[in-house]
């Protein structure tokens, strides 16, 4: 597996952070390095897969990089004629995520689209997945596309969201980032590589905090709303139709 190094010598002209070329061959490595729980997450999908996905129906993962929520979820589904489509705007992401697909034998047929999230349909859905995706839209087109996963979702569909979040109190904002940033250095980034991924991200990723998601999920109607898992400022909810 290719390591991040990103971010290792000083860059001049730091630039947003985009899932280009570079960022797509060291994707598992820097995601696995940097979310803290991002394994026990993926296990996760799949084990919901497993209780929520109905048969003729669909799958969605959105923002599904280089498919290791589609691949789990696929692992542990057992009902007939369901389909999984997962949808990413980054093509370097798209050409490995078909690859990596392509490499695993099963029933369940994937369709991976290069295409942004907020323009695809979603119909028929018993899940849908939103691994660390939702972070990355305008803060004014989340409520949007949460609308239309939820009118794309069957009843009794399951949504899961997971997200980088900040904290209202900002001892505890500070806290939460302190001991990411500590996870990571203990997982072989340099303080030069944590600092200028932080500012790399700053434009690009606007976190909400967990009431923020849970009141708009809320409003667009659905029921079952939970956090279930945490980890510093890192977590995934659920939430059912
Ligand atoms: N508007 C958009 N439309 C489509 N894709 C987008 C958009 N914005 C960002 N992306 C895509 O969302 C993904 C976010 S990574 C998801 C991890 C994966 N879910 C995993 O379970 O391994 C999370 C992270 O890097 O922290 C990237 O592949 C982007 O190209
Ligand atoms: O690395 C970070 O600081 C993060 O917030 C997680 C992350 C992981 C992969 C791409 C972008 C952000």
């Amino acid at each position: 597996m290719s390591k991040d190094t990103i971010f290792s010598a000083p860059i001049k002209n730091l630039g947003d952070f985009t899932f280009d070329e570079n960022v797509a061959e060291v994707f598992p490595d820097m995601i696995q390095r940097s979310v803290p729980g991002y394994s026990n997450i993926i296990t996760a999908i799949g084990m919901l897969a497993n209780r929520f996905v109905t048969e003729n129906s669909n799958v969605y993962d959105l923002g599904c990089s280089r498919g290791a929520a589609t691949l789990s979820a696929r692992r542990n589904i057992q009902q007939k004629n369901v389909k999984i489509i997962g949808i990413d705007n980054s093509k370097p992401m798209v050409e490995r995520c078909r690859q990596h697909i392509q490499a695993y034998q099963s029933e369940i047929p994937v369709d991976i689209i290069c295409d942004d999230i907020r323009n695809v349909k979603i119909n028929n859905a018993s899940m849908v997945i939103l691994n660390f995706t939702l972070q990355f839209l305008p803060p004014e087109d989340r409520y949007t596309l949460l609308t239309k996963i939820y009118q794309g979702l069957n009843p009794n569909g399951l949504l899961v969201l997971s997200e980088k979040f900040r904290f209202e109190n900002n001892k505890v904002n500070e806290l939460l980032i302190d001991l990411h940033h500590q996870f990571k250095r203990a997982n072989g980034y340099s303080e030069l590589e944590v600092s200028q991924k932080r500012t790399a991200l700053e434009n690009v990723m606007r976190t909400d905090t967990i009431s923020d998601h849970k009141a708009r999920l809320s409003s667009i109607g659905f029921s079952q709303i939970e956090l279930w898992f945490q980890c510093f400022n890192f977590g995934s909810m659920i939430a059912v139709k």
